[in-house]
């Protein structure tokens, strides 16, 4: 029984997506060696190849059904402009596309770019969201290094990603508008090849991705306090108690949001609770 090839995803060979695409992988399970140069790895003991592409490619290529899905940037989702299904956000890559234009220039808003030249590398993406706002630029398209196109006179202002803000600062650049949010996203076709082992990938990644989210909190506290205590933490779903040797207490262990986690430890210390002990969560089925 099964399909008649393995299911195909394809991950990026190159680039800074390239080694976050196969920990993800090999978190979830799918274990492959890449041999050097090779398009091909097989998973072990699933019926899973997994193709070495370039990220840009990606969105396309999973449209045009040489892959079944994909791991990519979710800004190349969109500038690809194709009909592929994003089955889940990988929690990582997280980056936005703004329009940027020198520091020292006296542009307001989008619409005071109508008839200047910008250059980008996600042409689509900027022609609908200046259209939308009522502006009409010359596009130049190019594939890279597109924050120096002001410094070589080729563009008024460009459309690039942002993370941290340092390539713009060190070309003397400000945000003018932010286009969107983007992250590394995993997508898939609507062919439909092989659904069990595709929704067994989704499930076995969202098990990684979820657990890399969260830690495990684990507390005391005297049960007169646990209704408030249990405010602060509610939980992914609902806080499992544990009864102590002494009947006034109890033990909780609860999922909380990593970044929300030295907040919750003081405000559980100031409720009254004690022996706060977080643990990380490597994987989970919830
Ligand atoms: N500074 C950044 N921070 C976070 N994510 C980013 C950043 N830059 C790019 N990304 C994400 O990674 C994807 C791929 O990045 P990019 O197009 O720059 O290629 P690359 O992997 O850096 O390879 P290359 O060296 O060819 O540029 C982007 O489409 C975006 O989703
Ligand atoms: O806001 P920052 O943290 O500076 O990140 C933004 C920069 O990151 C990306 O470039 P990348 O590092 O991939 O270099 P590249 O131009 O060689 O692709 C992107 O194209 C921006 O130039
Ligand atoms: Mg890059």
């Amino acid at each position: 029984m099964g399909s008649q090839r393995n299911l195909r995803i394809g991950i990026p060979s190159k680039g800074r997506l390239s080694e976050v695409a196969s920990e993800l992988l090999e978190a979830a399970g799918l274990s492959f060696r890449r041999q050097s140069r090779g398009l091909f790895a097989r998973v072990s003991g699933l019926p899973i190849d997994i193709i070495f592409l370039r990220t840009d490619d990606i969105p396309t290529l999973c449209n045009e059904g040489a892959i079944d899905m994909g791991i990519t940037g979710s800004d190349l989702v969109e500038e690809a402009a194709c009909d592929v299904k994003t089955r889940m956000k990988l929690g990582v890559g997280r980056c936005r596309l703004a329009i940027c234009v020198p520091d020292d220039s006296d542009y307001r808003s989008a619409a005071d770019l109508d008839k200047k030249r910008i250059a980008t590398s996600f042409p689509t993406v900027t022609r609908t969201y200046l259209a939308a706002h009522s502006a009409t630029a010359h596009l130049v398209a190019l594939s890279g290094s597109v924050e120096v196109m002001i410094q070589l006179g080729v563009a008024d202002a460009i459309v690039d990603l942002v993370e941290t803000g340092s390539t713009l600062a060190a070309n003397r650049l400000r945000v003018l508008e932010d286009i969107g949010h983007y992250e590394t996203v995993l997508i898939q076709n609507g062919r439909g090849h092989d659904p069990e082992t595709a929704d067994r990938v989704v499930r076995r990644l969202e098990g990684v991705v979820i657990a890399r989210d969260y830690s495990s909190l684990e507390y005391n506290v005297p049960r007169s306090k646990l209704a408030q205590c249990e405010k602060i933490t509610p939980g992914y779903d609902s806080p499992t108690i544990n009864s102590l040797e002494d009947p006034k207490w109890c033990s909780v262990r609860v999922m909380v949001r990593r970044k929300d986690i030295i907040d919750t430890m003081e405000a559980l210390e100031a409720e009254g609770a004690s022996a706060i002990i977080e643990t990380p969560i490597l994987n989970c089925r919830l």
